[in-house]
């Protein structure tokens, strides 16, 4: 394997391959193979949208290259489009990172100019959520156990609610998250990745073609709560506070933000996945950042039991499983007699914690690009049903129909919140 690095910046060789080792270090590739690529590499300095530019690169990757586009979206469309005028080899994969596109349509675009180049599955849209050992351990949990899966529809859940909560601020991203905003950042893509995963109905096997279409389906039954976004969204965005023992500015104070473009650091949206399996319960993504403290887990809160004995007493809180994405943790609130008085209940909590993956969530999904498999790559439908699924949402946002609320860096977020409490 070889790596060929390019970009519109100058890099002599030397300076390159520094870059390139120092990056395996961070990340502990360092075996004779990291050391190999690592002296081999080189540098093209190139106009990815020219087209006699990238001529040169293809020369210079041979017939089964890996194209990874580390590269604004507008600008890996224009590349993409110099690509398909000139060709590329039958063997080539292309790996893209979110956003894909920035509307439905957008991503539609996007999507004709791929598939011109090479077949679907040739195309990589990365979702590092798809690499989480976490997110990934809830397709382990539903489909191997005999336990979960019988109660994971609308006669047992009473609602499911994905979270990803940030201590993290802005950490100077405006260039990118200012356009954006958290509802883009986050629940269009990761957040709805997530809601496939614990909403899709078991596929037979693993087979990148099972496992997408299963998810696809999912997302293709899903829409806002509410025809009304005022009744089914919120957002807002943050001032300033403390923020573990730091002062963190306004959100309009960051450098490189444009106050006047309203973007949130925080979203909640509340959806429906409108089949048998799971109609009329509420799935409610909430995503912010800058919060004083970090939660970022699935919980699904079953319904109570149809009834409790009389005679047993005591605390009675629904039945939630939790699956945290970091901390890694699966846990089960349960009900049981307790060891005071037998007949007064109490809550415990099973619990499991895990280590974390082999691979970071980012090296899952390029190992599985490089090794050919799409399995935990975001299908192109999937990119535009994720898209239609936001879009009266984010419409309603930029008319202004609904209030960009506030809440000061370091707190719990806005007063009130379309999220069950935590329990
Ligand atoms: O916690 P992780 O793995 O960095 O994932 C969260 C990040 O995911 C990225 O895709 C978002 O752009 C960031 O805003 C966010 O902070």
């Amino acid at each position: 394997m070889s790596l060929v690095g390019s970009g519109a910046d100058h890099w002599d060789d030397e300076g390159w391959r520094r870059t390139v080792t120092e990056s395996f270090a961070t990340v502990g590739a360092d075996g004779p193979q990291a050391e190999q690529v690592a002296q081999e590499t080189r540098y093209l300095q190139a106009d990815v949208t020219r087209e006699e530019d990238l001529r040169r690169l293809l020369a210079a990757c041979g017939g089964r290259a890996v194209i990874y586009f580390a590269l604004p979206p507008t600008v890996t469309v224009r590349a993409c489009t110099a690509l398909s005028r000139i060709g590329v080899p039958a063997a080539t994969r292309l790996v893209l990172e979110k956003p894909f596109g920035t509307d439905a349509a957008g991503a539609r675009e996007l999507n004709d100019v791929l598939t011109g180049l090479v077949p679907e599955d040739h195309i990589h849209r990365v979702d590092h959520f798809l690499g989480m050992s976490t997110v990934l351990n809830i397709i382990g949990l539903r489909f191997a156990n005999r336990i979960f899966e019988p109660l994971l529809n609308a006669t047992h859940v009473a609602t499911v609610d994905i979270v990803f909560d940030e201590t993290l601020a802005l950490e100077d991203r405006a260039g990118y998250y200012d356009g954006a905003g958290a509802l883009t950042d986050m629940i269009q893509s990761h957040l709805l990745q997530v809601l496939a995963l614990l909403a899709m109905d078991a596929p037979p096997s693993m087979d990148a073609l099972e496992f997408r279409d299963r998810k696809a389906q999912v997302l293709r039954a899903t829409r806002p709560w509410s025809e009304d976004p005022a009744a089914c969204s919120r957002r807002a965005r943050y001032t300033a506070g403390t923020l573990g023992g730091r002062s963190v500015p306004a959100y309009a104070e960051e450098k490189g933000v444009d106050p006047a473009r309203a973007t949130e650091t925080l979203a909640e949206v509340v959806v429906a996945v409108d089949n048998w399996r799971w109609a009329g319960v509420p799935f409610r993504l909430r995503s912010g950042k800058a919060l004083g403290v970090g939660r970022q887990e699935a919980v699904i809160t079953f319904r109570l039991p149809p009834r409790v004995p009389d005679g047993l007493t005591g605390h009675e809180r629904p039945n939630r499983l939790r699956i945290g994405f970091g901390p890694d943790r699966v846990a089960l609130d349960v009900n049981i007699n307790g060891p005071d008085d037998p007949f007064v209940l109490d809550p415990v909590t099973l619990e499991a914690n895990f280590g974390q993956g082999q691979l970071p969530p980012y090296g899952e999904v390029l190992r599985a690009a490089l090794n050919g498999d799409a399995t935990l790559s975001v299908r192109g439908d999937t990119a535009e049903q994720c898209w239609r699924i936001v879009e009266p949402i984010l419409a309603a946002w930029r008319a202004g129909d609904i209030p960009l609320e506030e809440y000061p860096a370091g707190s719990d977020g806005p007063s009130g919140s379309l999220l069950s409490q935590p329990g």
